[in-house]
């Protein structure tokens, strides 16, 4: 039973109209309070009546933070091509500078906090497939449950205007009642059939790949990382909660995030931070080089030692090292990077792995650091300018959010951005996956196709295709 208490939420509310009337603007009022431990995938799936195609789910490697957000107070977004991220930034910092949060503690990833991400390229051409996600795409749910460090709470976020009442305090408490009532009884609908794995245009994209490597071995590029899609059918229109479970059971070390918008979903498990800050620290990721799992230990040892060795590999691995790097120093007076990478092992790859840690200045703030940092050379190449100008030339695929910054933010301005690769977007009985390799001067074609063929697995496992 999740008991929501009587808070000084109505209090709040009549402050917060005051306060929209005095500065003829909405003001955001925040309240936060401890609740008993609920299944997170339960609360999710409580959302699916009144507010499917408005939840946001969320968890990181560790455990740590686990949040749902279910309804939207507030969206933000951005259609501004340069500046998207100072200009997201900028509407976060003032919608906070005037809100009233009701709280006795303040742990992190609890209050007003904003859900969601950027896409990859703005400059690219959208296409069809990512029409209900804009560019840049930010939602402050009504109610977040976050799971921090094994408590558990309840965040009310509602916006007051100055035409607003006090009638808004009953409304919202029959709605969070109506969505916490019989929780625990909460049955997940079930994954439909999988009728047709179609892979788009394979041929094209080999063939994208031997131009590349053509351009690399001619001019002054280093790296292109070139990616693809899977598209799925399904018998019946493909609930999240089943995929989101399924990832939680099979991707436990990953990222696992699902962003709803406007009918579609986005979902994935990502092994990649991009960027997480809390006060000062600053902490990233360096990602590449891919090897398959073995099927035995001692194959699996195999393969991680002859990554380990594999001077491709670590050329690759190197440029993304060296631009993190690179681009912490701009804003941090201290980074720490190991001269080694490690192995990072998920269920159906492994990776060669550095983790980066900084001390950011007192000004840098965590989108400063997401625009220097997105994206890194294992997304994008080397240069990234013209690599990036390469992708959007040469790619036949709207990447939309793939392998985009997708995350958090909260008041104080802590959060985490992972780098949305494992991923897939959801259309109804329809679903696009997205796996790309990075493309370098000596890469093999066929081999690259089949390292892309393994970064899909994550998401057809948990799509329950053929993996
Ligand atoms: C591009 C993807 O993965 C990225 C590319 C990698 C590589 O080329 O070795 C490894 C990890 C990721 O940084 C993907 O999974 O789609």
């Amino acid at each position: 039973m999740v008991t929501i208490q009587n808070t000084e939420l109505k209090e709040g509310i009549i402050e917060a109209i005051e306060k929209a009337r005095k500065l003829s603007m909405p003001v955001l009022v925040s309240e936060v309070q401890r609740i008993h431990p609920v299944q997170p995938l339960s609360v999710f799936a409580a959302g699916r009546d009144q507010f499917v195609g408005e939840r946001f789910f969320w968890k990181d490697p560790s455990d740590e933070v686990v949040m749902i957000g279910i309804g939207i107070c507030k969206e933000i977004q951005s259609d501004q091509a340069s500046g998207r991220f100072f200009h997201v930034e900028k509407q976060w910092q003032e919608l906070m500078s005037h809100s009233i949060m009701l709280m006795e503690e303040k742990p992190t990833a609890t209050g007003p906090i904003m859900l969601g991400g950027f896409s990859f390229d703005p400059l690219k051409e959208k296409t069809d497939l990512w029409a209900q996600f804009p560019h840049s795409l930010f939602h402050i749910p009504k109610y977040l449950v976050s799971v921090i460090k094994g408590e558990y709470y309840l965040t009310t976020n509602l916006l007051c205007s100055a035409e607003d009442d006090d009638s808004m305090y009953e409304l919202a408490e029959q709605e969070r009642k109506s969505l916490f009532n019989g929780i625990e009884k909460q049955e997940l609908p079930q994954l439909t059939n999988l009728s047709q794995v179609n892979e788009v245009y394979p041929e094209n994209w080999k063939k994208r790949v031997s131009e590349v490597v053509e351009l690399l071995k001619a001019g002054t590029m280093k790296k292109v990382v070139l990616a693809r899609e899977l598209r799925l059918q399904f018998e019946e229109q493909i609930p999240v909660e089943p995929v989101i479970m399924n990832l939680l059971e099979e991707q436990r070390d990953s990222f696992i995030f699902a962003f709803e918008s406007r009918g579609d979903c986005f979902i994935g498990a990502s092994p990649e931070r991009l960027v997480k800050k809390v006060k000062n620290n600053v902490y990233s990721t360096c990602l590449a080089g891919s090897i398959a799992r073995g099927k035995t230990i001692k194959e699996d040892e195999l393969l991680g030692n002859e990554l380990l060795c594999d001077e491709k590999n670590l050329n690759e691995h190197q440029f993304v090292v060296e631009m993190i790097k690179e681009a912490m120093e701009k804003v941090c007076h201290e980074v720490r990077i190991p001269s080694h990478p490690q192995l990072l092992k998920n269920k159906h790859i492994q990776h060669l792995y550095t983790p980066v840690v900084g001390i950011a200045d007192e000004e840098s703030s965590l989108l400063q650091l997401v625009n220097l940092l997105h994206p890194t050379p294992a997304l994008g190449g080397v240069p990234r300018k013209e690599a990036i100008e390469s992708i959007r030339l040469m790619e036949d695929l709207d990447r939309g959010m793939y392998a985009a910054p997708i995350g958090w933010i909260d008041f104080e301005g802590n959060g985490e951005f992972a780098v949305a690769i494992r991923s897939g977007l959801l259309q109804g009985n329809e679903a696009s996956l997205f796996a790309g390799c990075g493309i370098v001067k000596d890469s093999n074609v066929d081999s690259e196709y089949q390292e892309t063929n393994i970064k899909f697995r994550p998401m057809l496992s948990a799509l329950r295709g053929k993996e």
